[in-house]
């Protein structure tokens, strides 16, 4: 609006002047004054809104870029021009990309107007083909001519100079700079596009204006000053008096004092009010006389430039001085002919020159002079007012305005175009003189002009205030040309640059959130179905351990108890079906009894029994290890089987999901069981030998491999004795309590733990006197004789000597009978006893709870060292059978917890992982849905900022 009322205020057509030599009534100008005022100041304060509204966004966005989105910097292709023909919403499409990934574009519809920036991805309608859309679209129809095809970039202010796209290496160049660089980049430009904000700010807000008055010589510029100020200040002389550039400020500028500074300039030395050293300060009474000394010749003293601080007598709204929108300061130049070349390069040099008044004296229009600088001038800064002065002087006005007006189209056709405003034929001198006191026109008759009548006076006087008014419309329409509009224009440019960052951020945002959610739709399940999963698998593991520890348990003492009982009986422990069991890699004879050497044998015949027993005993452990091994090897699949319902894959519908990352499970080598595990620190240097050995002895089948040294290797057990060969007190006890004899099979406590066999024992132990010697080795006849003693003592009583007559033949009798029984049933009595030996030797809790604590320990190991016998423990043990099914369950017990807690470790780590992908999912979701939101909010404001400082 301003914009367009400052056209108008420099088009206006202006009223026919009744005189036809002055221009239009006074009254209308100081009207039009007051209104471009107001307009200047409106537009002033809206734009200074718009500036502030702008420095918020872009600090905002810089704040936003740093803290939660690394702004990606767009590039819009240049338009296809096929695609862009036949287009009437003004829509384009573009294909956008970023500078981190020049590679990848989408399609999207641009659309660019004054007021509002439009990108939508080209796959969302095309508004032209939307009713709605297209009468929203409406308001902004002005389509402006702003997107170029041919424009290699969209930015104005926040360009950078990354050449997008333009050559194959300079995009490859791109693609190596990161995301996080280009926003670097950015932000880098942000920040000193807001200190230019705030410079431009600074700058519309300064209320300086500075008016150059030069012309030629004796033109009457001093007078015109004075006239301007209402004060006679300036020397005014018909000879060229004006020596010096006089700058006149409102003494408001030197904190109130009315002072003149002579300033030393030209000597290296910038003038600085608040340094006296660089210039020498006179009072204004004294000026007369110090300009009067000059000599006007003098070059040194040309060089000069005065800065007067003055007071304007009038009132601040009419003080063109000071008038609260804009301070002008006055410039008096020497005259062109004097000092053409310094008044030029001032007004080229000083940029903050705004306005140049150029003053001629109607009586002798334009010198060469004065037309080359005007030509000069109004090249560059396009307006010049012009003063034509001393217009009192001519007869004939009419012929000198037309004369004046046809030179100024020639050498200033735009000053010609605004003559109304910008050319003014005044007569300084009595503009002066009315301006000044009469007491100043008394001291100074000869000033007033003897030729013009009262009317002429008073029309002089409007004359020159329709100039003045025109000059501070002049400097108003200059200041909105040479500062709001250059801001107006860097705020405009900034906030589309802004709005082309939302808007495709935006897009990115938008497709950040899709992938988010996209993420999130396939990963929450996986979450949610390992949260719900984790009981059952929990469970599961439990159940595998349980169930498999359990059987082999009960399989391991079934088979081991069997094996026992079928030794009881003589019989090897293992029998071919049981070796059937074994893996096909082990080779094993199945062990057989050895054959009867004859009645010198049985010593050596009774040793090999026992160790064929033993032995049999030993692989009926291996074999119940292998059946553990088989079924640990069982439980290991099924934990695994419960991974890959648990963890691999699950959920079935989103094999993709399954989290990655996760450890691998453990091998389980089943070899590597029931195999003697050394100390922690030898045995971890160790333990790959030992395994390997450990297995190599497996395949060959080697006794120490397969457990057979155990029993074997146990110097206890493996002492042949008497009773091997004769077990009296076993049969004794068969005869004479036959009901014992099933009951010793369950109870194997045949050792004479009872009143009755001890007695029996006694009785019999009369007739081994003839045989304590068999194969040269002592059987413990003295223990037996006094087994005897004690046992007769017992049976008689010790003083029932009365009885004693009838025992020699009755001992004798059954001597001879169990001789012959001996020697005959020997083959197989041996076996049988010697089994049953065995078996009661390991099942006697008493004896073996020595063993039972070694054997937990290292089950293999302390075959060597053997526990004796004769470091019993009181109190009942476990059994054989137990002992073993304990450490190979145990063994099952130890895998299958590690496997279970191997696949919860795993399961933990991928709940973890997907708790992590989903948290991360959510998070980059929300960051993007903020980010649209932010961005949208964006351009908003920055459309409404836009709209706010538009025509
Ligand atoms: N009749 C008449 N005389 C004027 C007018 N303006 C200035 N004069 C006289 O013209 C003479 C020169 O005026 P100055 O103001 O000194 O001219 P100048 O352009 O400042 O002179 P230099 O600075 O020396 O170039 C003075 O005697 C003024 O009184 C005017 O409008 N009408």
């Amino acid at each position: 609006m301003a914009q367009s009322y400052f056209a108008a205020v420099q088009k206006s057509p202006v009223a026919p002047d009744p005189v036809g030599q002055y221009a239009p009534h006074p009254l209308t100008k100081v009207a039009k004054v007051q209104d471009v005022q107001e307009a200047y100041q409106q537009e002033r304060d809206r734009l200074v809104h718009a500036i502030d509204d702008t420095h918020s966004i872009l600090t905002d966005l810089q704040k936003f870029n740093k803290q939660s989105w690394i702004i990606r910097y767009p590039h819009l292709a240049p338009v296809q021009p096929l695609v862009a023909e036949g287009n009437p919403s003004g829509h384009l499409r573009r294909s956008l990309s970023f500078a981190d990934d020049p590679e990848s574009f989408t399609d999207v519809l641009h659309k660019k107007t004054s007021m509002k920036r439009s990108l939508t991805l080209a796959s969302i309608p095309d508004p032209a083909d939307d009713e709605s859309a297209s009468s929203t679209e409406v308001a902004d129809s002005e389509a402006e001519t702003l997107i170029d095809p041919s424009a290699t970039s969209d930015f104005h202010v926040l360009r950078l100079d990354l050449k997008l796209g333009s050559s194959s290496s300079a995009s490859s160049l791109v693609a190596q700079l990161e995301k996080s660089s280009i926003a670097s980049l950015l932000d880098d430009r942000i920040r000193s596009s807001l200190a230019h904000v705030s410079k431009l700010r600074t700058r519309v807000l300064d209320t300086s204006s500075k008016v150059l008055v030069t012309g030629d010589l004796n033109a009457g510029k001093s007078t015109f000053v004075n006239a301007l100020l209402h004060r006679d200040i300036m020397p005014m002389d018909q000879q060229p008096c004006t020596t010096m550039f006089c700058e006149v400020h409102d003494k408001a500028e030197n904190d109130g004092e009315e002072e003149a500074h002579i300033v030393k300039d030209g000597l290296g030395v910038t003038y600085d009010r608040l340094d006296p050293s660089t210039y020498t300060r006179v009072a204004i009474d004294d000026l007369d006389a110090l300009l009067a000394d000059q000599d006007p010749f003098s070059e040194s003293q040309q060089q000069g430039v005065l800065k007067l601080y003055l007071s304007d007598t009038r009132r601040t709204g009419e003080s063109l001085l000071t008038n609260g929108l804009v301070s002008i300061s006055l410039i008096d130049a020497p005259g062109l002919n004097r000092d053409s070349f310094k008044t030029t390069s001032l007004f080229s040099r000083q940029e903050e020159i705004d306005v140049i008044v150029f003053v001629v004296s109607a009586e002798n229009h334009f010198t060469l002079s004065a037309k080359e600088f005007l030509w000069n001038a109004s090249n560059e800064k396009a307006y010049v007012f012009v003063v034509v002065n001393r217009f009192d002087m001519i007869r004939d006005k009419e012929k000198c305005k037309r004369i004046v007006l046809e030179q100024i189209k020639q050498f200033s056709p735009a000053t010609w175009e605004d003559r109304d405003d910008l050319v003014h034929f005044v007569d300084s001198a009595s503009a002066l003189a009315h301006g000044l006191l009469q007491a100043h026109q008394r001291k100074e008759p000869e000033n007033s002009n003897p030729v013009l009548s009262v009317s002429d006076q008073a029309q002089s006087q409007r004359a020159f205030q329709a100039l003045e008014s025109s000059l501070r419309t002049f400097v108003l329409s200059k200041r909105f040309k040479s500062k709001l509009l250059p801001a107006r224009t860097y705020i405009t440019h900034l906030l589309s640059d802004i709005d082309l960052l939302a808007q495709s951020n935006a897009i990115v945002a938008q497709s950040e959130a899709e992938r988010a959610g996209e993420e999130l739709e396939a990963k929450r399940p996986v979450l949610e179905g390992m949260l719900k999963g984790k009981e059952g698998l929990e469970d599961g593991l439990e159940g595998v351990e349980e169930t498999a520890v359990k059987r082999v348990k009960q399989d391991a003492k079934d088979r081991l108890e069997s094996a026992l009982d079928r030794v009881g009986k003589g019989e090897v422990g293992v029998t071919s079906k049981d070796l059937a069991t074994l893996p096909h890699s082990v080779t094993i004879t199945p062990p057989s009894l050895p054959p009867y050497p004859g009645l010198f044998g049985i010593w050596g015949y009774a040793r090999d029994v026992r160790r064929t027993l033993l032995a049999s005993i030993d692989l009926a452990v291996k074999i119940a290890e292998e059946d553990a091994r088989a079924a640990t090897v069982d439980g290991v699949a099924k934990v695994n089987s419960l991974e890959d319902k648990y963890l691999s894959t699950h959920p079935p519908s989103a094999a993709s999901g399954t989290p990655t990352g996760v450890r691998t499970r453990r091998v389980f080598m089943p070899q590597a069981m029931f195999v003697p595990r050394l100390s922690h620190d030898k045995g971890r240097k160790r333990s790959n030998r030992q395994r390997q050995s450990a297995t190599s002895m497996v395949v060959a089948g080697g006794s120490q491999g397969l457990g057979l040294g155990l029993l074997t290797q146990r110097s206890d057990l493996m002492e042949v004795t008497f009773v091997d060969i004769l077990d009296l007190n076993h049969h004794l006890m068969m005869r004479l309590y036959p009901h014992r004899g099933k009951k010793d099979d369950e109870s194997d406590d045949e050792d004479g733990d009872d009143d009755a066999s001890a007695s029996a024992l006694g009785t019999l132990g009369l007739g081994l006197g003839a045989i304590t010697m068999v194969g040269g080795r002592t059987i413990g006849a003295r223990g037996v004789i006094e087994g005897v003693m004690r046992a007769s003592d017992l049976l008689f009583g010790s003083n029932g000597v009365s009885g004693r007559w009838w025992i020699a033949p009755l001992v004798g009798a059954a001597t001879l009978g169990f001789t012959i029984y001996f020697i005959l049933e020997l083959p197989r009595e041996i076996p049988r006893t010697v089994g049953r030996r065995i078996r009661s030797a390991l099942n006697h809790p008493d004896k073996l709870n020595a063993t039972a604590t070694s054997l937990a320990r290292t089950p293999l190991t302390t075959a060597s060292t053997g526990g004796s016998t004769g470091s019993v423990v009181a109190g009942a043990g476990p059994r054989f059978a137990d002992i073993h099914a304990d450490r190979i369950s145990r063994e099952t017990r130890k895998v299958l917890r590690l496997a279970a807690w191997d696949l919860r470790e795993r399961f933990r780590a991928a709940m973890e992982e997907s708790g992590r992908d989903v948290k991360s999912a959510e998070e980059a979701e929300k960051r993007a849905m903020d980010a649209i939101r932010w961005f949208t909010q964006a351009a908003e404001r920055t459309g409404c900022v836009r709209v706010s400082i538009s025509d």
